[in-house]
């Protein structure tokens, strides 16, 4: 079950950085495929985002996935509210959306 300190942490992460992003290593050193995809992503439309590498933490591991209702990482946050995953990161990319809701987000 997530912890109210766990919550309070996650709640912060997401409403302190227009772009969160929980994926596995680093966006220096991504540890998956599916998060380093994710990063080559947020790096080409050039907004600072933030990182958290859930490996480090199991905790928070679990925790997200029951904050998300996701099972899966990498977990997008953009402006706190969640978006999806590699999957949909790449979906909404492909059809040009992503820039528009990042642009909108760090406009605000
Ligand atoms: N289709 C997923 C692919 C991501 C995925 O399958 N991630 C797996 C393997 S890296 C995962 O996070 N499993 C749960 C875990 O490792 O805690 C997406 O769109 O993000």
């Amino acid at each position: 079950m997530l912890s109210p300190i766990l919550q309070t942490k996650i709640e912060s992460q997401i409403s302190n950085n227009k772009i969160m992003l929980y994926i596995k290593g680093t966006a220096q050193q991504p540890q998956c495929g599916f998060s380093a995809a994710v990063v080559q992503v947020f790096n080409s439309l050039g907004q600072p985002y933030e990182t958290e590498n859930i490996l480090e933490d199991g905790e928070l591991r679990q925790g997200l996935k029951e904050f998300s209702s996701w099972p899966t990482f990498p977990q997008v946050y953009i402006d706190g509210e969640f978006v999806g995953g590699c999957d949909i990161v790449m979906e909404l990319n492909n059809r040009g959306e992503l820039a528009t809701i990042v642009q909108e987000a760090v406009s605000k």
